[in-house]
């Protein structure tokens, strides 16, 4: 039997490179994980115990690298991961998020054009901006993105909508909500408070701490899109991928204490200048029916993290 070919952009990202470990189980699917390694990296690759796989050093802003690739492959299905990470990184420049969009235009128009059967775009929860209501509702809630990270997601969901309508290209979006799991970067508050945590080093929190945030296990964001992906669940349509359980980064602090027996204290420092959001929380009822499994709730999530490699060296 012939293998399904997918390409995953920033396949070497925390998500991307959850969803391509998961995906290459299958061995009726073919891998291409293409990422220029800006923020990814080749640990979050799978492994090469696996043979249904590649790795291409590819930038997707780039016409010229990923035509290249999506001609000669012509791919059946295409995850397009490969984004700036978040609205942190770009705050020193944040219109440099804009060429974020070029990736967008080229896969595609190459997805148009080597008839790819369906295409999923990461969006973020970030489209939602500050809340107008809670919790956050495909349909219903109005978008609100306030910086130019949010921006490009919002541009690039309508350019999907727009390849269906012109072109009849399937798509899916998926608004990500905050992730967590094993080899994240520090950057993300649960990977730097378990460290900070472990290492009994001061935790520090922006603010008083009551801002919320709901976490998703990585393993359920990627069982969700697979399963969304395989049984043709929210064809043309988008979804939020996230936990709804809120808590507050105080509690969360607290719980990591807890969970790890630390001696680290917590410190308050400033608010973030640039702004934080002060809560988030998706209306998750569309991906829960489709996961059809209890979610993994924080406490779970976070012993998850500790008896991992990366937090518990043999
Ligand atoms: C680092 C990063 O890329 N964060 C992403 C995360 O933002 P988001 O701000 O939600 O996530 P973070 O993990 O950065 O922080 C969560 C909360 O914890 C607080 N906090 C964090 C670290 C710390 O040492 N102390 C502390 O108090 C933050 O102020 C924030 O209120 O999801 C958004 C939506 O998907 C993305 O746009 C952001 O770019």
């Amino acid at each position: 039997m012939e293998q399904t070919k997918i390409l995953i952009t920033g396949g070497a990202g925390n998500v991307g490179g959850a969803l391509a470990r998961r995906l290459v189980e299958n061995p009726n699917y073919f891998v291409v994980i293409a990422d220029n390694l800006s923020t990814g990296s080749r640990e979050k690759l799978p492994s090469k115990e696996y043979a249904n796989w590649s790795f291409v050093t590819c930038d997707v802003n780039d016409y010229r690298d990923i035509s290249e690739l999506m001609m000669a492959y012509k791919f059946d299905y295409v995850f397009h991961y490969a984004a700036v990470v978040g609205v942190k990184r770009t705050q020193d420049n944040p219109i440099m998020v804009l060429n974020d969009i070029d990736g967008i235009k080229n896969v595609l128009n190459l997805s148009k054009n080597t008839s790819v059967k369906r295409a999923f775009f990461s969006s973020s929860s970030e489209v939602y901006g500050e809340p107008v209501e809670l919790p956050q509702h495909e349909e219903t809630t109005p978008l609100n993105s306030r910086v130019p990270y949010a921006v490009v997601k919002n541009v690039g969901e309508a350019f999907f909508r727009s390849f269906k309508k012109s072109y009849g290209l399937d798509f899916t979006i998926f608004r990500f909500f905050n992730t967590y799991g094993p080899n994240q970067s520090k950057d993300f508050v649960v990977s730097k408070f378990l460290s900070l945590a472990l290492q009994n080093k001061d935790i520090t929190i922006y603010g008083d701490g009551t801002q919320t945030r709901t976490f998703c296990y990585v393993d359920d964001n990627v069982d969700a899109c697979v399963k969304i992906f395989e049984e043709e669940h929210e064809m043309n349509d988008v979804i939020n991928i996230g936990g709804a359980d809120e808590i507050t980064i105080l509690d969360l602090a607290k719980l990591v204490i807890r969970k790890t027996n630390s001696s680290s204290k917590i410190i308050h420092l400033p608010p973030l200048p640039e702004g934080d959001m002060s809560r988030r929380m998706p209306d998750n009822s569309k991906m829960k029916r489709i996961l059809g499994r209890p979610m993994i709730s924080i406490e779970e999530g976070i012993e998850k993290m500790l008896a991992h490699p990366e937090f518990k060296p043999e």
